[in-house]
């Protein structure tokens, strides 16, 4: 179980983030939405344990994997070996496995910058999956690609999730990527406090009868 109660972060003297509190079961997949600006990437720098100045108690596991709008590769080594310098316990067969997992059988020998932008997010998906995270956080993994792109990544980490099955919080902007990847979506919305959406409220959501409310709360921009 991976548990957020988070009382404040503040930049300085600047509140960005108000009391938030959740959790995200095993398997469980949660959406995190809301407006530019509001700190959806700094909750989940925060979730990751990579911002850790914060007023508050997370409770994560140690297996974490992260995947960013960039690709963040190391352009010296391999595909294969970008698998294996953030993996060292993987085998070349379990690392070519997963290399073949997200289509890129074959190009185990090629560097990042010989591969696609569209080549090196999918080698960037297996390094994230292949250490079988119990828990995956993604910050607008489908951003800036084409459609047809961004539907095949998408179709992509709903097989590697389905298969994996890692607790995972992911940013997006895109409700419609929300509501077909997570079970749950988290919005954060300047005060007041909101109430967490239950499943009839996803559900009415996913049939659009129903606009969802505010989930969790942030400070107003200031
Ligand atoms: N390192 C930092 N120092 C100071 N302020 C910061 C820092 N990082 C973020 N902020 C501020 O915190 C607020 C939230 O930023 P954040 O990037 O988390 O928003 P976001 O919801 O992810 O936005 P977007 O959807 O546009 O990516 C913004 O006002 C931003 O300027």
């Amino acid at each position: 179980m991976i548990r957020i109660d988070l009382n404040s972060k503040r930049f300085g003297d600047t509140p960005v983030l108000g009391p938030i509190s959740f959790t995200i079961a095993p398997g469980e997949t949660v959406a995190l939405v809301g407006p530019s600006g509001i700190g959806k990437s700094t909750l989940l720098r925060i979730v990751a344990g990579i911002d850790r100045k914060i007023d508050g108690r997370i409770v994560r596991p140690d297996g974490l994997a992260m995947v960013f709008q960039e690709p963040t590769l190391l352009p010296w080594r391999s595909a294969i070996d970008n698998l294996r310098a953030v993996h060292p316990g993987l085998s070349r067969e379990t690392a070519s496995e997963a290399l073949s997992q997200v289509g890129l059988a074959g190009k185990e020998a090629m560097f990042p910058g010989q591969l696609s932008l569209g080549q090196q997010r999918r080698l960037a998906l297996a390094r994230a999956f292949c250490g079988d995270p119990e828990l995956l956080v993604m910050d607008e993994p489908f951003v800036s690609l084409d459609a047809e792109t961004a539907e095949t990544m998408l179709a992509l980490t709903e097989t590697l999730i389905a298969h994996h099955r890692p607790s995972t919080l992911f940013v997006t902007h895109s409700r419609a990527e929300a509501v077909r990847l997570a079970q749950r979506i988290l919005t954060l919305e300047p005060g007041p406090q909101g109430a967490v959406l239950g499943p009839e409220q996803i559900r009415q959501v996913r049939t659009g009868t129903s606009r969802p409310t505010g989930v969790v709360t942030a400070f107003p921009k200031p």
